[in-house]
């Protein structure tokens, strides 16, 4: 099967991905099996340089064509938080500190303003490539507390409307067809084929 190296070390994107990326002909290829060691500080304050920072990184030591993932959830009544920081708003990673401090924040907030959405920046960068981005969002409204165990990150106080249910919901497949990623990389589909040989 073809390859498609993301720069990513979170395996809740990776399955997001391979739901993506297989119905494609690609098999999903991650930092843990090609750069477990390498960390990627991401210094940026946008998803977009975020997303050229780990993929420019990682294509430049491997000497391939390389896609980054940048994402995360902006909450309009918290003016746009947790943004770019949505990883570690709360802790390292730790996805649940992370929807307890949201939920602490809109502690209150009436349904009608707990309206936000996941974004998602990916970049390509490679060698002969001029690095790229596009960008993809998902629509919804904050949840008073959990519902759902799939997913991953914020997708269990995360509703959506059209389907009336959470993203942690969703199968894997259902989620790529409504998601912020899967709008992103829908996007990119007709370069895919030039791109990844
Ligand atoms: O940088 P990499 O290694 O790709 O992994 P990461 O988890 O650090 O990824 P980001 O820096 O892009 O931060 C994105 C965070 O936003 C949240 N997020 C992004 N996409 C999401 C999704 O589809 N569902 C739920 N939460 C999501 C989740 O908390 C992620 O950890
Ligand atoms: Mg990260």
């Amino acid at each position: 099967m073809k390859q498609v190296v993301i720069a990513t070390k979170n395996k809740g994107k990776a399955k997001d991905f391979e739901a993506l990326f297989n119905p494609l002909g690609y098999e999903v290829v991650t930092m843990f099996d090609v750069a477990p060691n390498m960390e990627i500080e991401e210094t940026g304050t946008t998803f977009e340089e975020n997303a050229v920072l780990k993929a420019e990184t990682l294509a430049n030591k491997l000497g391939k064509i390389v896609i980054a993932d940048d994402s995360g959830l902006a909450i309009d009544e918290l003016n746009g938080e947790p943004g770019v920081y949505s990883a570690r708003y709360a802790g390292d990673h730790d996805d649940e500190a992370n929807i307890v401090k949201v939920l602490e924040k809109l502690q209150g907030v009436p349904e009608e303003k707990r309206t936000a959405r996941f974004c998602c920046a990916l970049a390509i960068a490679g060698p002969n490539l001029k690095t790229f981005t596009v960008f993809g969002t998902c629509e919804g409204v904050i949840l008073n507390e959990k519902r759902g165990t799939n997913g991953f990150g914020y997708d269990p106080i995360f509703y959506v409307p059209a389907l009336n249910r959470s993203m942690a919901e969703l199968t894997p497949e259902e989620k790529g067809a409504i998601s912020h990623r899967g709008n992103a990389i829908r996007k990119l589909a007709l370069e895919l084929p030039n791109l990844l040989k």
